[in-house]
């Protein structure tokens, strides 16, 4: 594995610093090219890339895999990792670093056996969905949407920065991020609240400068304040 994960595992220490600025992206999210936009992302200071190719206009097939390894060797190239969302079968094929899916996609611990060491995160909305999902062996949890978004058709009605703090009272311990509708505005919120970082699809796609606004999620995350 590359993009600074390293063999075995990944410690949640690591885990931890990789969700601070997290960057979730698709063609259907972007106004330029998925790639500049990607990589004035990476100028920016992103720590953890997501290719998540859904909506209208979103690639299949050989364009979609062609994207992906795209976006994944600029990934490469800055020492960032690199996951897909919902599939699998194109994060094996393309040697991604890891795999996101939710609680709708395949099972989390069939995919834990899929990727080996490879990070997997998955989506949770509830105590019972966080406390499953660490039991099938997930190296972290995205948790949301925390705030109205218009970059999932199907999401869940938001929760509020309170479903994080529910969770690190109830003993979740496992690095958790935060999604939805999160801009540098209430970053800080999402952090006091128990996340170790903000995953972030429009504030950071639509941003006329992609750079300046990754940069001051980077600033408004300012580690040390989650962990329990
Ligand atoms: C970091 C992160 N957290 C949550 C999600 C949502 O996953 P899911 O519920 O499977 O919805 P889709 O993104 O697949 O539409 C995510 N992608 N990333
Ligand atoms: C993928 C996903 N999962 C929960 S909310 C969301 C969309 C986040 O996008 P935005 O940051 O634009 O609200
Ligand atoms: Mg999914």
């Amino acid at each position: 594995m590359s993009g600074g994960v390293g063999s075995g595992r990944i410690a949640a220490d690591r885990m931890r610093q990789l969700l601070r600025t997290y960057l979730v992206l698709g063609s259907p999210n972007c106004r330029d090219h998925p790639l500049r936009v990607l990589e004035a992302a990476l100028d920016g200071g992103v720590t953890l890339v997501q290719f998540r190719e859904k909506g209208p206009g979103a690639l299949t097939g050989e364009p979609l895999r062609a994207l992906a390894a795209q976006l994944l060797a600029a990934c490469r190239r800055r020492g960032v990792p690199f996951l897909v969302n919902d599939d699998v079968e194109l994060a094996l094929a393309i040697h991604a670093d890891g795999v996101h899916v939710g609680q709708e996609d395949e099972a989390a611990a069939r995919v834990r056996a899929r990727i080996g060491d490879r990070i997997l995160g998955v989506s949770a909305h509830t105590f019972a969905e966080a406390e499953a999902a660490v039991r099938h062996g997930a190296d972290y949890l995205g948790i949301g949407p925390i705030y109205p978004t218009a970059s999932k058709a199907d999401a869940k009605a938001p929760q509020g920065p309170a479903i994080l703090r529910e969770l690190r009272d109830r003993g979740i311990t496992l690095p958790l991020v935060g999604i939805g509708g999160i801009t540098a505005e209430t970053a800080g919120d999402v952090i006091r609240a128990g996340a170790d970082g903000v995953a972030v699809i429009s504030a950071i796609t639509l941003a006329d400068d992609v750079r300046q606004a990754v940069a001051q999620l980077y600033a408004t995350t300012d580690a040390g304040t989650s962990t329990t």
